[in-house]
């Protein structure tokens, strides 16, 4: 049986002295998968991804759970050790572009930086790697985009470098916070079917957040859909297409426009639905509050 890359058990957070962020939430994601987690804003998709990053917002604290990278217990692990085990083994694509690569600094530096500083790799090693990768993003004449800094770059190639730096130290995991969400939707496509590709042929594992449904089809083999930061049903993508079994899944399936039918109307998703599981997430909350 394959070992999964990462895999979450039960991870519960909540603001310090409030309310529950995730609920329960428990995933695996194997070498050359890759996960989607797909829900509305505010679900709790990037919370996952950052509570595996060890990049949680301070006013958030882990109430219960656990998460395994690569063999490592992350939460038995000294702050230092976890960064460092982190670091050496998992990579973030950012959904912003602009906002992610320092704009006073050349591209080159930026892919390298990590390698070197962090990795400890040899300054020739990194500069090879990185042309290497930047050449696999399709991004022409790289020795030329490495001596460019981003504003000279257009918003597709931002995205293009940051995928390059992303795979650069030959990750094991990659966290994809909506990463084609700033993009028009013709560089979208290209974007995903470029970390499609790069992921099959390092058999990178992983962790994919989007709220569109479309997306979801297109680059996952398995899904979680989140509600309130709830797994609310997870499976391969085939099935929850094919066999959607929670009433979320199948509004969240109907609100999503389809490439086959684009002028076809949406329904949104219900209001009373929302209600209702609001008030089952609520009473299981008042629930877990007693036991403890
Ligand atoms: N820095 C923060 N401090 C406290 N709470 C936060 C912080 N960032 C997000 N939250 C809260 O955590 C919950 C989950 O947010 P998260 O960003 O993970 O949702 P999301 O599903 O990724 O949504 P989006 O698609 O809008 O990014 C929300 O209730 C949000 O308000």
């Amino acid at each position: 049986m394959t070992v999964p890359t990462l895999e979450i058990q039960s991870l519960t957070l909540g603001l310090k002295g409030g309310a529950r962020l995730l609920r329960d939430v428990s995933l695996s994601v194997k070498p050359g998968e890759v996960h989607a987690l797909v829900g509305e804003s505010g679900a709790g998709k990037s919370m996952i991804g950052k509570a595996v990053l060890g990049v949680l917002p301070p006013s958030v604290q882990t109430l219960s759970g656990s998460i395994n990278l690569q063999g490592n217990q992350l939460d038995a692990l000294s702050p230092a050790a976890r960064r460092q085990a982190v670091a050496s083994v998992a990579s973030l694509i950012p959904q912003d572009p602009l906002t992610a690569l320092n704009p006073s600094r050349r591209i080159g530096p930026q892919i390298t930086d990590r390698l070197i500083k962090r990795l400890g790799w040899k300054a020739d090693d990194a500069r090879r790697r990185a042309l290497e990768l930047l050449d696999r993003v399709r991004i022409r004449d790289p020795q030329r985009v490495m001596a460019s800094y981003p504003h000279e770059l257009s918003g597709g190639m931002r995205q293009r470098v940051l995928i390059a730096a992303a795979f650069a130290p030959r990750p094991k995991l990659i966290v994809a916070d909506e990463p084609t969400t700033a993009l028009d939707v013709t560089v979208q496509k290209q974007i995903l079917a470029l970390i499609r590709e790069l992921q099959q042929q390092e058999q990178t594992a992983v962790l994919f957040v989007t709220h569109d449904m479309g997306v979801v089809a297109k680059i996952s083999q398995r899904v979680s859909v989140l509600f309130a930061g709830k797994v609310m049903e997870s499976s391969d993508t085939a099935d929850i297409f094919s066999h959607p079994k929670h009433p979320y899944t199948q509004a969240l399936i109907m609100a999503t426009p389809r490439y086959t039918h684009p002028d076809e109307a949406l329904r949104p998703v219900p209001a009373e639905l929302i209600a209702q599981l609001q008030r089952e997430i609520a009473a299981d909350d008042r629930g877990a509050a007693h036991v403890r």
